[in-house]
């Protein structure tokens, strides 16, 4: 049999004790407290000990329920129609009760002495930190507990079982939460997350929409009809650091308008109040809040790694090295389990990549990344099955219980998960129907006459309620009373009618307006005083999370591994190279001694003219509008600078788009035989060169103005139209008033210079007629484009190149941020 290691239990399954053991030399170690990827162990003892010390008030459950009870947080239905005082009114909470189980008693003795040590030091941590306002600082990190909490543990008893109660949990959880910390991290130490605590109060939001005429009769309906919808009436709460909250409500209620509102993303058409740290939102704020948005928004062709390294090197403070900012992506890759799929790429709607749990926890990752104070996330365990999701609201517990402000929107989750949140804010229709403590919940439906007739998970039983669907559910006598009345009134109703949803939600705001909505605000208004150092903080300058060169450089690494398959794309190198080869076909070993061949060759240099007229447009025209959503994710937080981003943006398709010509053109100039001087054919690649960059920049420029593939493709192909028709090949006289488009023509320029370099006047003679030679060209010009300069044409090429860039960066720079 194989020996053990020492000071391990030699049985295959290891006792709590031992574990407890293992925990509290993990604690004691000051060098594994400092690093920043704290192990599982310390996050363990760490939860365990915030968990005390922030629901030292809440109820551990009574002691006669078993451990699993406990684990699995299965709520005991209240008694149907049984009246409590509303929440208005102080709830109590059940208190721990003398009753410990025999075995659970035992193994507390053989506990006593490690976990007193881990209680010391907790101790020593709250005393050695600054506290204000219910939170404090360890040197090894943020012990929070929550606001009106005062006071050092005074009931150990509680501490240790709830410290038991935690590792058995994490025993069970161990097989689902994938959170392997890496203890021998080398990570610098970096400064806590700065406290935030978020107030909302009163907050409304409505939008300005303009409808539609209902019918065509309708004297007014060429005119726009504006009209308000509210979607948001008056929502307040709080939440302080160490705390999670969740968002729930059906569909459509407001969550994600709450959650962007909070997040600073909405800032129009807001009313009420939102603050942190008793501070309107600023732009330093940004670097201080994680952002997980509904939709993953992520580059389809990086692999997880990459995507986080790229965010890790972009968000992650200059004050650290590359090195470090590099550990710290590897860090989350290993905190969120996603090594075995760390070198696959994220994939997207043609590619397949990750699975959609492990692009979730990508997102996460990303703003995780940069240890934010305040995380937001919208809905981020939708289409997740129960073990992953767990999975996820667990980590962002962890998170929580280490000192951030945790608010998340969530979906029908599970009981285990919804006993995760400390607080709750449930929304019916743009109203708020409860906020408080998540686990108060049910005991407030049930104080103000609902609760369930069957044992259900409580998220359902509260998105029953949102939805006004009471099924299943009790409900007041007040409320059943109203249509009662309403049948008496109408004397012809023989039977009451059923209730609909909308009484129900109807009668749920009132309750909550009567009964919890002056407390909460008069609490709001009153809340903990923030120190002016806090406010100050959420004040101060933003900063760059790296230097303008830097940001470019990672962009432009990042864009050239992005499109690397668009570079060694099949069919875009197939595309080019067949039409070269036809090209050469059609034209092969064309010569200039006839008139008719002379014509044949100025139509081969109009097509080429035309062609890197055209393609580079249509290519360019996507680079925006696909990175939209991009674009307007990173730079909400402040990843970068737009001008950075522009020149990286603009810079890394240069390669391939010069790549591809040299190739076309060593085709098509040696099988057509164009003028065969060395001069001739690198002036013909130059032109062409910046023939496909002026065009590039029209691209770029109808892209981000428009924003909107369909109605750049559509401008763009009639401006090509145009632009090849007056380009001077189909007609040479054009009426003044419409002579101008030439002007605007890179076709029109490309062209009067590749016949400036093939052509020579005293070249032109037709030598086919019998009586000799005679010039073809006329006062030195050939079709109206007289044959010699070129500086002008290639002047007015080089001012579109900026000209074009220019519109498209301003363009660009008014581009609202979609959120
Ligand atoms: N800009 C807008 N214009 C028009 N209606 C809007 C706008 N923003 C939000 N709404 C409406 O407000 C309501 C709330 O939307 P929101 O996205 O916040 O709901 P939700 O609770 O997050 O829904 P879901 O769970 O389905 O994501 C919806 O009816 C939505 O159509």
């Amino acid at each position: 049999m194989e020996e053990t290691p020492k000071g391990k239990s030699s049985s295959i399954v290891r006792t709590i004790s031992d574990q407890m053991e293992e925990v509290a030399k993990e604690v004691l170690t000051p060098a594994k407290r400092t690093a920043i990827g704290r192990s599982t162990s310390e996050l363990l003892v760490d939860q365990a000990t915030k968990e005390v010390l922030v629901t030292r008030k809440s109820s551990l459950a009574s002691l006669g329920r078993t451990i699993s009870d406990n684990i699995d947080n299965t709520t005991v239905p209240t008694t149907p129609g049984a009246r409590k005082p509303p929440l208005g009114r102080k709830m109590q909470s059940p208190r721990v009760s003398g009753h410990i189980p025999k075995w659970k008693s035992g193994q507390l003795r053989i506990e006593d002495e490690l976990t007193n040590a881990f209680f010391e030091e907790v101790a020593l941590s709250r005393a050695s930190s600054a506290t204000s306002h219910g939170l404090s600082f360890s040197i090894a990190g943020p012990v929070v507990a929550p606001a009106g909490d005062s006071g050092l543990i005074n009931d150990l008893q509680e501490a240790r079982l709830h410290a038991s109660v935690a590792l058995k949990k994490k025993e069970t959880e161990s097989k689902d939460v994938e959170m392997t910390v890496n203890l021998d991290s080398e990570l610098p130490q970096r400064d806590p997350p700065l406290p935030i605590c978020l107030k909302f109060l009163e907050v409304q939001y409505k939008v300005i929409l303009q409808g539609k005429p209902t019918s065509i009769l309708t004297s007014s309906w060429t005119e726009p009809i504006f009209f308000e919808k509210d979607i948001l009436y008056g929502v307040s709460g709080s939440i302080a650091p160490g705390e999670m909250l969740a968002m729930m409500g059906p569909s459509g209620s407001g969550k994600t308008t709450l959650i962007n509102l909070l997040g600073g993303r909405i800032q129009q058409n807001v009313s009420g109040s939102i603050t942190y740290n008793d501070q309107p939102y600023s732009k330093a704020l940004k670097r201080r809040i994680g952002f997980v948005t509904q939709d993953d928004v992520l580059f389809p062709h990086l692999t997880v790694r990459e995507t986080l390294t790229y965010t890790a090197l972009l968000r992650l403070p200059r004050t650290l090295t590359k090195h470090q900012r590099e550990q710290r992506a590897q860090e989350v890759v290993r905190e969120l389990g996603l090594e075995r799929c760390q070198d696959t790429i994220i994939g997207g709607n043609f590619v397949r990549g990750i699975s959609g749990g492990e692009r979730k926890r990508v997102c996460i990752g990303c703003e995780i990344l940069i240890d934010p104070s305040l995380l937001f996330l919208d809905e981020p365990t939708s289409g997740l099955d129960s073990t992953t999701a767990l999975r996820i609201v667990q980590m962002l517990h962890d998170i929580a219980r280490a000192g951030r402000t945790v608010v998340s929107t969530i979906h029908q989750p599970s009981s285990r998960l919804f006993h995760k949140f400390d607080k709750l804010i449930l929304l019916g229709e743009g109203h708020s129907i409860y906020f408080g403590k998540a686990s108060d919940a049910m005991e407030y439906f049930s104080s103000v006459g609902f609760s369930p007739f069957l044992a259900m998970n409580p998220a359902d039983f509260l998105l029953d309620l949102a939805n006004g669907n009471i099924h299943d559910i009790s409900v007041p006598a007040e409320l059943e009373n109203t249509s009662h009345a309403e049948a008496e009134d109408n004397h012809g109703d023989k039977f009451p009618r059923s209730l609909s949803s909308h009484d129900v939600l109807e009668y749920l705001i009132e309750a909550y307006e009567t009964n919890v909505a002056p407390m909460e605000k008069a609490k709001l208004i009153t809340l903990n005083e923030v120190t002016d150092d806090l406010k100050s903080s959420v004040s101060a300058k933003r900063e760059w999370g790296a230097t303008w060169w830097d940001q470019f450089s990672i962009l432009f690494v990042r864009g050239l591994k992005e499109r690397r398959h668009e570079y060694l794309s099949f069919l875009r190198i197939a595309q080019v190279f067949l039409t070269a080869l036809i090209l050469g076909l059609l034209w092969w070993q064309s010569n200039i001694d006839t008139p008719k061949g002379l014509q044949d060759q100025i139509g081969l240099i109009f097509f080429i003219a035309v062609f890197w007229g055209f393609f580079p447009v249509f290519t360019a025209i996507f680079t925006f509008p696909q990175e939209r959503a991009m674009l307007s994710k990173e730079r909400a937080v402040d990843m970068y600078r737009l001008s950075a981003y522009f020149m990286a943006r603009i810079l890394s398709d240069l390669p391939l788009d010069l790549f591809l010509p040299i190739g076309f053109l060593l085709i098509v100039y040696f099988m057509a035989h164009l003028r065969m001087t060395v001069t001739a054919f690198l002036l013909t690649m130059l032109t062409t060169f910046l023939s496909i960059v002026a065009s590039q920049g029209l691209g770029l420029a109808i892209g981000a103005a428009f924003m909107d593939l369909k109605k750049a493709t559509t401008l763009a192909s009639v401006t090509m139209m145009a632009f090849m028709l007056a380009g001077g090949f189909f007609v040479q006289r054009v009426h003044p008033f419409i002579k101008w488009i030439r002007y605007l023509s890179f076709n029109y320029y490309t062209y009067k210079i590749l016949l400036k370099i093939q052509y020579d006047a005293d070249q032109l003679y037709d030598c086919s007629s019998p009586s000799g030679c005679k010039s073809i060209a006329t006062s030195s010009s050939l079709r109206g484009i007289p044959l010699d300069g070129g500086i002008k044409e290639a002047t007015v090429m080089l001012i579109m190149v900026f000209g074009y860039r220019l519109l498209a960066y301003f363009s660009l720079l008014r581009m609202k941020l979609r959120v």
